[in-house]
């Protein structure tokens, strides 16, 4: 459902353009959970600011299910309201919302009836098992609520693809533990693509496949 082909980016340091990503090709299928891995600086989150339609200045060609990618602020905003979900390693929920608002939010976007708003974000909070949450907000849930959350929020709008971002950066073992089978979890039963940028060796296990990127370059590409 994703492919990408030849994506480069380079980023201007004073008088010297520095290349961060240097043609790298690849691609996702439906349902498939994929890991994005490398050292620090080899250009994960670039790639994922890229195939996420945040960052839209970029050389070479994307495809979305059989679509080509937008070039506009205008169409990525509308593509990622309408088909991505994102989480982020610090969570970015809303801190004045409660945790059923800041679910909500997507189907908001989407110009959703408020009732049906609030019918799927209880449903989805119920599945990420923290249905005795929702009128809580952000400062008042533990880490790995919070990212229960975000993932709850990332998933409600049933979205074909899923960023990720070092999802367990910030959290304990035993959080990023429940946070890795959810997205597996997920990611199964909404037919969703995901793809994780992680250093942490559990959750690249836990994926399909996992793509190495070292130096802006795929290093090695394995089952993992
Ligand atoms: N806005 C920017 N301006 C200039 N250089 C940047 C910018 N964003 C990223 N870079 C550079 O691009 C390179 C790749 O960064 P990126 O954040 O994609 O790496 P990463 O693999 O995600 O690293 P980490 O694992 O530490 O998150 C780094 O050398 C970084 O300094």
């Amino acid at each position: 459902m994703l492919r990408f082909d030849n994506i480069c980016k380079s980023y201007r340091a004073g008088k010297q353009t520095v290349a961060v990503l240097k043609g790298v090709t690849g691609q996702l299928a439906m349902a498939e959970m994929v890991a994005l891995c490398g050292p620090s600086g080899s250009g994960k989150s670039t790639l994922l600011q890229i195939l996420g339609a945040l960052d839209l200045r970029y050389q070479g060609e994307i495809q979305f299910s059989g679509q080509a990618f937008p070039r506009t602020v205008h169409k990525a905003t509308l593509l990622r309201r309408q088909q991505l979900g994102f989480v982020f390693q610090r969570f970015n929920l809303v801190p004045v919302l409660t945790a059923e608002e800041n679910v909500m939010l997507p189907l908001q976007l989407r110009g959703w009836p408020l009732n049906k708003q609030q019918q799927a974000a209880r449903d989805m909070l119920a599945q990420v098992g923290l249905a005795p949450q929702l009128r809580q907000k952000p400062a008042e849930l533990s880490g790995g609520q919070q990212q229960r959350v975000a993932i709850a929020r990332a998933m409600v709008s049933r979205p074909a693809l899923v960023i990720a971002d070092e999802p367990t950066a910030s959290l304990d073992t035993g959080s990023a533990t429940q946070i890795i089978s959810l997205l597996r979890e997920l990611c199964h039963q909404h037919r969703s693509a995901v793809l994780v940028a992680t250093h942490d060796p559990r959750m690249a296990a836990s994926c399909d496949r996992i793509i190495q990127l070292q130096d802006g370059c795929i290093a090695a590409e394995n089952a993992a």
